[in-house]
């Protein structure tokens, strides 16, 4: 996929929020950033780093302070959103409500309609009836009624906030699965979450530090430095006080005890894989 086309700019993007008081709180500093068409980005940080203000920016959710956002003109894009607390974006009762007032185009014809719903589920790996009442369903698959709400409008871009934040390891790995699906079929994806373990997915992380982007590259450079003959002493992660996950850390220790890795791993598989091999 061409990495060429920009879909959204941040230049020089500032927000400052007001208190209660009625002062201002600067929580974003200078970001500048282009997100382009095929990239699956995740952005990572500590508590409070601002991850959220930048769904919140690119949702269209919280105006800028200073700064601009652009959306150049070769590219129209429709960007959708799915946040941390499922029942928090539902406007329906039931999955069907759900879809109506998300959902174009969808047909006036009743067996045709059917058909759409259907399909539009079962992009997301759900073969639920319509008319269930959302309240009755599961954490997960309400996530995943929500991906499908915003998938159904084809956005170019999904901008994700903490999406698995409420969900069960199993509900996470569908919802992991449903947006890996949109990614393939060409859909932009813009990941913010606190689990280093999602890094696995990105084709680029950016790393917030007290509302500045302080990590803009590749997931194996985060974790393990851009140098691969020498590991640093500090690496992106570990400098936004994070805690890299036990693949990446096991693996750290074994390149510390003189093991050389076939790759440098991100998840548990590529662990396997990298230790499948004896050390060289
Ligand atoms: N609506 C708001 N009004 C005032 N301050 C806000 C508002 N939303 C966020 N903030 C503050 O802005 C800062 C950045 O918040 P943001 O939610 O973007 O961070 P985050 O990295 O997503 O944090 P977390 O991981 O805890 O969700 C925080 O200090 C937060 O308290």
């Amino acid at each position: 996929m061409s990495k060429s086309e920009i879909l959204t700019s941040l230049r020089q993007a500032s927000v400052v929020y007001r208190t209660e008081m009625g002062e201002g709180r600067r929580v974003w500093s200078e970001v500048s950033l282009d997100i382009h068409k095929g990239e699956w980005i995740v952005v990572i940080g500590p508590n409070g780093s601002g991850k959220s203000t930048l769904a919140s920016v690119l949702l269209g959710l919280c105006p800028l302070s200073e700064g601009e956002m652009k959306v150049p003109k070769s590219a129209v894009v429709a960007t959708r959103g799915v946040l941390q607390i499922p029942d928090a974006q539902f406007i329906g009762d039931t999955i069907r409500e759900e879809l109506d007032y998300i959902a174009t185009e969808i047909s006036t014809e009743e067996e045709e309609r059917e058909a759409q719903y259907k399909e539009i589920l079962s992009a997301v790996g759900l073969s639920l009836p319509v008319d269930r009442a959302l309240n009755t369903l599961s954490g997960g698959q309400k996530q995943l009624v929500n991906l499908a709400a915003a998938l159904s409008v084809q956005p170019e871009m999904l901008v994700l906030d903490e999406p698995t934040a409420m969900l069960d390891p199993a509900a996470r790995k569908e919802v992991r699965q449903a947006v890996r699906a949109a990614y393939q079929q060409g859909t932009t994806i813009v990941w913010v979450t606190h689990r280093l373990e999602e890094v696995a997915d990105a084709t680029r992380v950016i790393g917030f530090g007290e509302g500045r982007i302080t990590y803009d590259g590749g997931p194996r450079a985060f974790f393990y430095g851009d140098n691969e003959a020498e590991l640093p002493v500090m690496t992106p992660c570990t400098e936004l006080g994070l805690d890299a996950p036990f693949a990446v850390k096991t693996a750290i220790s074994l390149l510390q005890m003189g093991c050389k890795l076939r790759l440098l791993p991100l998840n548990m598989d590529e662990l396997a894989e990298a230790v499948a091999a004896p050390c060289l």
